[in-house]
């Protein structure tokens, strides 16, 4: 039985259905994915987004697909069509890479839903534990700054950055979330926002302009965001906006922590210089569109750049949460350091 829900997916033996992320908060709308070539559409629109998130659907569907009798030829090529969908999150890849292998081998298709069921478990148990080391780090009532979305719609459990929030706030350290509406698709103030609101956590939405103005005030004590794939030098990749973040937060003195699972880091980048950089369709600078209405505000004959991540340099980062503990600057460099040294305070 392949039975598995989450905050924005549901998986219950025959189908899996998707909760339409483009649509919230104005509209709770569950689509039916059935196939490789509506998954991908789903995840190139941001249907489903976040980098656990898209890792454990792509894995799900093909623990589907190979239960109702695909051809293990079929579902590599399958594989790789979904591994091409998005480019940065290393998740996507990760998830791949561990079921290809069970294509066609002797316990197919039985190893292969069992592996993609592993990987909905891990991610769950990974997120508890980063919010488990993250929120030690959270004091009584502090101003919290978050950008895009790293909640239970971006993973597969209560989320990475926003876990740690979530923790602290379940753990009755009442923080105040400083929400970046995160520009051009506002998975902040869309989806931030809206996981806010389901668990009582005090919120504010800032134009993402905002955020050096409330530093310098000292109205933000810590910064915590995600990642969609860290560089072995902890160089990381992120939603656009996050290095600029890192920037203010260097110059107003302010923590800046990245929260991501071990698994994040990709060995075969050294450095940020390697993790690839999605481009997204330039009117989605130049305008919005969603459930709310679309609108072009600029020319439509204006050339716009579209980014959709940046990558931050390693040392703008105070530490590095991961499931495996917290990781100073002085930890980079050691050989696999993200599985040794990190401070596991229980
Ligand atoms: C789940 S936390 C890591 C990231 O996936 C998150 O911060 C992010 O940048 C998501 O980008 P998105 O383009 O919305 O998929």
């Amino acid at each position: 039985m392949i039975d598995f829900h989450s905050a924005g997916l549901v998986c219950n033996g025959t189908s899996l259905s998707i909760l339409d992320q483009s649509l919230l908060p104005q509209r709770e709308v569950w689509l039916r994915c059935g196939d490789v070539d509506t998954l991908i559409e789903l995840m190139r629109r941001l249907a489903i987004r976040g980098a656990p998130a898209i890792g454990v659907a792509a894995g799900l569907l093909l623990a589907l697909l190979a239960r109702r009798g695909s051809h293990p030829e079929e579902l590599i090529v399958d594989a790789a069509r979904l591994r091409r969908a998005r480019p940065t999150a290393v998740n996507l890849m990760n998830t791949i890479d561990r079921l290809v292998p069970l294509m066609g081998g002797p316990e197919y298709p039985a190893s292969l839903i069992e592996e993609a069921l592993q990987i909905c478990r891990e991610d769950v148990q990974q997120c508890d534990r980063m919010a488990h080391y993250g929120a030690q780090l959270v004091g009584e009532r502090e101003m919290i700054l978050t950008h895009c979305n790293t909640g239970g719609l971006a993973t597969a459990g209560i989320g990475t950055a926003f876990g740690v929030i979530l923790t602290a706030h379940r753990q009755g350290k009442r923080p105040f979330v400083w929400v970046d509406e995160t520009r051009p698709l506002l998975q902040g103030g869309r989806l931030t926002a809206w996981e806010c609101l389901q668990h009582g956590i005090d919120h504010r939405i800032i134009c993402d302009n905002a955020a050096a103005q409330l530093m310098r005030r000292g109205e933000v004590q810590r910064i915590f965001v995600g990642s969609d794939r860290i560089g072995v030098n902890g160089d990381f990749a992120n939603k656009i906006g996050t290095y600029s973040l890192a920037v203010l937060a260097h110059y107003h003195r302010v923590p800046f922590y990245v929260v991501a699972p071990c698994s994040t880091i990709d060995p075969s980048c050294p450095n940020g210089r390697a993790i690839p950089i999605e481009q997204r369709d330039a009117a989605e600078v130049r305008g919005v569109s969603g459930s709310f209405g679309s609108c072009r505000w600029a020319p439509e004959q204006s050339p716009a750049e579209n980014p959709a991540f940046d990558v931050t340099p390693a040392e703008l980062v105070t530490a590095w949460i991961l499931d495996t503990g917290v990781f100073g600057r002085e930890s980079i460099g050691a050989a696999g350091w993200w599985e040794k040294d990190g401070k596991r305070d229980e």
